[in-house]
């Protein structure tokens, strides 16, 4: 029996990195996700390997599982009982587990995906071999939280086998979890963001488990039913970024300036609050369509102004910034900044001829565009062979 688990990406309209520091932001899940198959081999198999795939960039990573239980011989005793946090004496002997990898210099970003992957499997089930592989339809490190989706559908697929959660393992297509299993397993991607991220708020990895669209402030969420079409036009700048260096950062510059960056937040979780109330406020309301756009265009700049002010914006970003602004469009980065993805609100009366232009033009300085649908599904999983 194979269990593959999927979860989204999503894209942050309003708050990053305030949200670290308590203010609200909104966020919706993405038609784009991180998938991950997980199989036990069966006595004849005699494999007694831990496998890891990640197919996309063709690379296998594998670990006697005897190798992993001399290194971490406390985290087989926590099997999934309860979400726990790696220590830091923890992360050194994980990281030195994957450094005899010898993952490829270009890659070697991934040394925190594959140290998250290790810490909740062997929460979860322990030193026993299998085979883990993963694939995924997000840019990596773009802003549109591939770690949040990678550490959500590791979570699925693991708990999947686990005694903490009863699925139907006879159902065909992609199920969905119970309420409690949700929490479950959204507090197990927690713990992973915490290895990849240092300091996360939790925003991503709430909606990639969630999906839809939420409204969250210091881990509470709020779904939010959007009551306007929300076309957003994604760009991808391909400038690489990490979004633990930018998190720090920003904390570095709190510490230094803590009034002022409290006031920038403060900003912030205004913005996102008046945000959620207009994208929720119903269709007759006095406000039409074209009002509310134009509000949210507003907002998404001030927005923008504020993570200037952290310090997050980029070269590539302005780039983006300037060409959207000359078609009239409001753009703002989403996820940490530092490069990745920008966003581009595409106001339903806008035509289509004047998206094919901008997409060309942003497309000619060499990024990359595309429309996604926003609000989707949040975690699923599919069970295939016989048990
Ligand atoms: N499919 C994947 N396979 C392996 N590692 C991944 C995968 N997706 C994400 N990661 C990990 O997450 C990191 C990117 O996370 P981050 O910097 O938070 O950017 P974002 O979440 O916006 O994509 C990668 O460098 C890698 O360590
Ligand atoms: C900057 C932040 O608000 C979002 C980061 O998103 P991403 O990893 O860049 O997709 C950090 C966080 O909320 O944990
Ligand atoms: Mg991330």
């Amino acid at each position: 029996m194979e269990v593959k688990a999927r979860a989204p990406g999503k894209i942050i309209l309003a708050g990053e990195h305030a949200v670290v520091h308590g203010s609200t932001a909104v966020a919706a899940s993405l038609d784009l996700y991180t998938y991950v198959s997980l199989r036990f081999p069966t006595p004849s198999d005699n494999d007694e390997f831990l496998r890891l795939q990640l197919k996309d960039l063709a690379l296998e990573f594998s670990w006697p599982v005897a190798r992993i239980k001399d290194a971490l011989p406390e985290a087989g005793s926590l099997l999934s009982s309860k979400p726990t946090s790696c220590s830091i004496e923890t992360m050194k002997l994980i990281a030195a587990l994957v450094e005899e990898q010898n993952i490829p210099e270009a890659k070697v970003g991934l040394a925190s995906g594959v140290s998250a992957f290790l810490w909740l499997y062997s929460c979860i089930h322990g030193f026993k071999p299998a085979t883990v592989v993963i694939t995924s339809e997000l840019p990596l490190g773009s802003g549109l939280g591939s770690s949040a989706a990678l550490c959500v559908a590791l979570s699925a697929a693991l708990l999947s086998f686990s005694d903490s959660v009863s699925l139907d393992m006879s159902q065909q297509g992609w199920s969905a979890f119970a309420e409690s299993e949700l929490e479950l397993l959204n507090k197990w991607a927690f713990e992973g963001e915490k290895i990849i991220h240092g300091k996360p708020s939790g925003l991503d990895n709430t909606v990639s488990t969630y999906g839809n669209m939420i409204k969250f402030r210091s881990g509470d969420l709020t779904l939010i039913k959007s009551n306007m079409p929300l076309k957003m036009l994604i760009t991808n700048t391909k400038v690489g970024r990490n979004t633990k260096a930018l998190v720090a950062g920003v904390s570095e510059r709190t510490i230094r300036h803590p009034d002022a960056m409290s006031l920038v937040f403060n900003a912030v979780d205004s913005i996102s609050n008046e945000l959620s109330t207009i994208i929720q406020s119903p269709a007759l309301d006095e406000l039409s369509i074209t009002e509310k756009e134009e509000k949210i265009e507003e907002l998404m700049e001030m927005n923008q102004g504020l993570l200037q002010c952290m310090g997050v914006s980029h070269a590539s970003i302005e780039t983006v910034l300037r060409t959207t602004l000359k078609y009239k469009l409001a753009s703002k980065l989403t996820g940490a900044g530092g490069g990745g993805c920008v966003l581009t609100l595409l106001p339903t009366l806008l035509s289509g001829t004047v998206v094919d232009k901008v997409i060309a033009e942003l497309e000619s300085c060499g990024f990359q565009c595309l429309i996604a649908a926003i609000g989707g599904k949040g975690a699923e999983v599919s069970f295939s062979g016989s048990s």
